[in-house]
């Protein structure tokens, strides 16, 4: 474990969050373990956006606490040791997909070697050379990915990253995200596709800022007698629902 690091990647301590005038997360307390691949899933706008803001301390909190290995989320200590991606890829279109990544890690001191490494890591050797202005959206946001990667970040968040990627991308990126927890880095993985849910160690499952699970796939399985992880949710959520209306 890096110096400074915990047990948990993410102390998340009573966090209240208004957006809009809108209350985002009411009262949100979770822990991220260290090391793992934690999946966060849950209806749209349920706040896993918000909440990965707050993480990597981008998101005005209105009370409670992020801690993010060890730290106040946000300190600059951070900087080098989180990596965000978001949903909307920030690359730019005029640089071609080696440049775009040897730029961010001028950026983070990080040599060229580490941003090949970072491309290969994503498969795209092959459109190295190839301006991202001109790369499809699942390849925008690899170059996104590739960038995040270059300086080995210790928690990594990442906002629906397989999001309009074909079956075989989204294997090989689970497979990646797999091998970065497998070498220490705590992942934080968002996702609306529920069958991802089964990839990940361990699922929060956010509905509208509450927290209506915590666990591990099996365990989620065996509380609420589903075959599936999308059959487990929707009866979570069907139950909270029906709480909410009574
Ligand atoms: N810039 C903003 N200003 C005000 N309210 C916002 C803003 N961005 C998001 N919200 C509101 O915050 C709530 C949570 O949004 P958030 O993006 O965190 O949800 P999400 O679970 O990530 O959704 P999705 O899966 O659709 O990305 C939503 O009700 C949304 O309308």
């Amino acid at each position: 474990m890096a110096p400074g690091a915990t047990a948990a990647a993410v102390e998340v301590d009573h966090l209240r969050v208004v957006r809009g005038g809108r209350v985002v997360l009411p009262d949100l307390s979770v822990t991220v373990p260290a090391g793992q691949v934690v999946g966060l899933l849950g209806p749209s706008g349920g706040g896993k956006t918000t909440l990965m803001r707050a993480v990597v301390g981008v998101q005005v909190v209105e009370s409670g606490t992020v801690t993010v290995l060890g730290e106040p989320a946000g300190s600059p200590g951070l900087r080098s040791r989180v990596g965000y991606v978001t949903q909307a890829p920030s690359i730019y279109d005029d640089l071609t997909v080696r440049e775009n990544v040897r730029f961010f890690a001028r950026m983070v001191g990080a040599d060229t070697a580490s941003a090949e490494e970072a491309i290969a890591a994503v498969d795209l050797e092959s459109h190295a050379g190839v301006l991202a202005g001109r790369l499809s959206g699942g390849q925008r946001s690899r170059v996104s990915l590739a960038s995040a990667l270059v300086n080995h970040p210790e928690l990594l968040v990442l906002d629906e990253p397989t999001v309009g990627l074909d079956p075989v991308l989204r294997r090989d990126l689970w497979r990646l995200f797999h091998q970065l927890a497998a070498a220490g880095t705590s992942m934080l993985v968002s996702s609306h596709v529920m069958d991802e849910a089964a990839r990940c160690e361990r699922l929060l499952l956010l509905r509208e800022g509450r927290l209506l699970a915590d666990e591990p796939l099996p365990a989620l399985l065996e509380r609420t007698g589903a075959v599936d992880a999308e059959t487990a949710f929707l009866s979570l959520i069907d139950a909270a629902e029906k709480e909410a209306a009574s």
